[in-house]
């Protein structure tokens, strides 16, 4: 199954879609297994709630181009690599990679074969005020938000950026498109 990438400004409605997306379709997704540098706490297995490694395996895999994206928190690297994404499609499942922008245009640049999602807020102002109203973000982090959503709706515009495009505008609506884009799309779209 093709991985699908859905992307879209902070505050656009990703998680609140994809959340109700995996409940309703228990058995059509699948999870990709990030790296990590740090260490394993106990019950945590190798392979399963991460691939552990070291930072210079880490490293010399973000040199090789194998990530699609990778951040460092606290001291320690963690990332989504190409091999974990394909794994999921292997087993059948849709593997589904909320990402931002520079991890989109970095997807596109494997042999993913990728479809791609853009959820839009109907309008900026809109988006504002879902990001006030959601109540998680200081005033200093919503403008960074706003700043950030005004350049992925540009490269959003631009042709060929994303295959398809789903306005969230009234919830249950969007869900639906997204829905039957990425569960009933997904059986066809792609890789086998
Ligand atoms: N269609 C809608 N109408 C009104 N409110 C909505 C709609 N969709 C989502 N929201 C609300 O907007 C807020 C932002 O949604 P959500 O947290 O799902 O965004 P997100 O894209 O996952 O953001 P982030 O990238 O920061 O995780 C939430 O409070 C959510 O309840």
């Amino acid at each position: 199954m093709a991985p699908t990438v859905i992307s879209g400004p902070s505050g656009s409605g990703k998680s609140t879609i994809l959340t109700r997306l995996f409940k309703d379709h228990p058995d059509t997704f699948g999870f990709s297994v990030s790296h990590t540098t740090r260490s394993p706490r106990p019950g945590e297995q190798d392979g399963r709630e991460y691939n552990f490694t070291n930072q210079e395996a880490f490293l010399k895999l973000v040199d090789e181009g194998g990530f699609i994206e990778h951040a460092k928190f606290g001291g320690n690297y963690y990332g989504t690599s190409v091999k974990a994404v394909k794994d999921v499609a292997e087993k059948g499942r849709i593997c589904v990679l909320d990402i931002e922008m520079e991890g989109v245009k970095q997807v596109k640049k494997t042999d993913l074969n990728a479809r791609f999602l853009f959820l839009s807020p109907p309008s900026l102002e809109i988006l504002e005020q879902r990001l006030r109203g959601r109540g998680t973000d200081s005033e200093d982090a919503i403008q960074k938000r706003l700043t950030q959503a005004e350049k992925e709706m540009a490269f959003a515009k631009e042709e060929g950026a994303h295959e398809k495009i789903i306005v969230n505008n009234e919830l249950e609506k969007a869900y639906k498109e997204v829905e039957e884009w990425i569960v009933d799309g997904g059986k066809y779209g792609g890789q086998d």
